[in-house]
């Protein structure tokens, strides 16, 4: 299978010139002008498109049990919405219950992807609880299992989060095996006694989510973590970074020499606060965590991404229906779905909507659009934070995250001049509802290839099912 790609511009993080770039057996084996046509090669023309790296998605969920329900998402839906958006790698979350063992869960969650997703992956492996058993289940995720990213979270107190000792023991052990601990940062004490005070209230609405976990309790969480961070010497990243704060309280760190790259997702860069007060409940779409907010955040996002603060711009992917999943915090239909909530007698409440958007295929679409078009962005940063960065941070560059000689296949021809509407009527999540209904965007990914195998041609899918591969990392330290 291979393939000659003539005349585009190739932008990488670095570089930008017209040139043609052949893929053989999955790899790139020649990059440069007039390249002469092997025998059964497939040429295409990418006059007047660009040729990128296939963008990385550091941070999805995948069919996660959460909130009393799952994720809408299988392998097999959330890679072809990915691949549809010019996504050829996605990372990830492995989210075990405090039940569950970490190395059992990631070998459970790595078979749920095998055979279905259609691009490349990894995972970042949760660790929800530390006990005597742990420090070894994490040896032998990265040894055995070849991972070399954890995740935690500070927030969902009772879920998947977990205590101050715990995060000082996965730190340690995470330092211990070079590798890079990824974290959810909101201080969970007080996310949980707010919440409790607004619904007792009777402030119940999705409007009242964003004020249960305001931009103070981000910025304690991620300083939180930079503390640890600092004392144990583990290289840290976090999350879906939402507002000013919080970046702060990171960069304040870097600044005493704590190694944190920092993430924040396309919904945060789009979309305000209003959106989770919209009549009806409505809100209750555009309620994930840590929460959409003000206008004045979403600006200095974009700041930190042109000035390169910004590490990656991944999406958070956690997809919901509209209905009957974020009904589950209406006040009539919660009662129904929550016991709980059922003993109290007790209506509903925005705490009990899953938290998430559904966004996986709309990134780099909404990045492109709002960035790119708009000036905010030049095409470098907009491939380095939607693509090289996360291939650097998570040990996958050059193979992934780079257009260069024995680097995979994976390119994505984009046609600058496209311009067309997002909508649930047209995209291939599984959700009901689009957060971006009827927004317009400029550009798409016309042509997307996986190791040299063409999944999306002229933005229309013809990728194969289980073609995706597991991407094992090996141990830095
Ligand atoms: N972010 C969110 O609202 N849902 C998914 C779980 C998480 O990443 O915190
Ligand atoms: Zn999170
Ligand atoms: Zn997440």
């Amino acid at each position: 299978m291979s393939l000659l790609i003539r005349n585009g511009e190739i932008v990488t993080s670095t570089a930008r010139f017209t040139a043609d770039v052949l893929s053989e057996n999955g790899v790139i084996t020649a990059i440069g002008p007039n390249l002469p046509v092997p025998p059964g090669v497939e040429v295409i023309d990418a006059s007047g498109k660009y040729v990128f790296p296939g963008f990385i998605d550091p941070h999805v969920h995948i069919y996660l049990p959460f909130m009393g329900t799952f994720s809408k998402d299988d392998w097999a839906s959330g890679s072809k919405a990915a691949l549809m958006g010019g996504t050829t790698t996605l990372i990830e979350m492995c989210c075990p219950s405090r039940a569950e063992d970490p190395l059992e869960a990631i070998r459970l969650w790595k078979s749920k992807a095998a055979g279905l997703a259609s691009c490349d992956y990894t995972f970042h492996a949760g660790i929800t609880k530390f006990d005597d058993s742990t420090a070894e289940a994490m040896k032998a995720i990265v040894a055995e299992e070849e991972i070399l990213s954890f995740k935690v979270f500070l927030a969902y107190k009772g879920a998947f989060g977990i205590d101050d000792t715990e995060l000082y023991r996965t730190l340690v052990a995470v330092k211990e095996l070079g590798a890079v601990l990824t974290a959810h940062c909101e201080n969970a004490e007080l996310v949980a006694e707010t919440q409790k005070k607004l619904v007792a209230e009777g402030k119940t609405g999705p409007e009242w989510h964003e004020p249960s976990r305001p931009i103070s309790v981000e910025a304690e969480g991620c300083h939180h973590l930079m503390t640890f961070a600092g004392m144990t010497g583990t290289e840290v990243y976090v999350v879906h970074t939402s507002c000013k704060p919080a970046v702060e309280a990171i960069t304040e760190a870097r600044a005493r020499g704590v190694k944190a790259g920092i993430e924040t997702v396309a919904p945060y860069l789009t979309l305000d606060s209003s959106y989770a007060e919209k009549p009806d409940f409505e809100g209750a779409k555009w309620v994930m965590s840590p929460p959409i907010r003000a206008k004045e955040h979403q600006d200095f996002l974009w700041q930190c991404i042109a000035d390169g603060t910004v590490d990656t711009v991944a999406t958070d992917h956690a997809p919901f229906d509209f209905i009957p999943q974020k009904h589950m915090g209406h006040p009539e239909a919660g009662k129904a779905v929550d016991a709980s909530f059922q003993a109290t007698g007790k209506a509903a409440n925005f705490t009990l909507i899953p938290n998430g958007i559904p966004s996986v295929e709309e990134r780099v679409k909404l990045l492109y659009t709002h960035g790119v078009a708009t000036g905010r962005i030049d095409l470098h940063t907009f491939v380095k934070v939607a693509s090289t960065r996360a291939a650097e941070i998570f040990g996958l560059y050059p193979q992934k995250g780079e257009i260069a000689i024995g680097s995979d296949a994976d390119l994505v021809i984009w046609d600058p001049a496209w311009r067309g509407t997002i909508s649930a009527a047209t995209h291939s999540m599984a959700t009901d509802y689009s957060a971006w209904e009827g927004w317009p965007v400029e550009g798409r990914p016309e042509l997307v290839t996986v190791r040299g195998k063409v999944m999306v041609r002229d933005g229309i899918w013809c990728g194969e099912k289980g073609w995706g591969n597991f991407l094992p990392r090996k141990s830095k330290g």
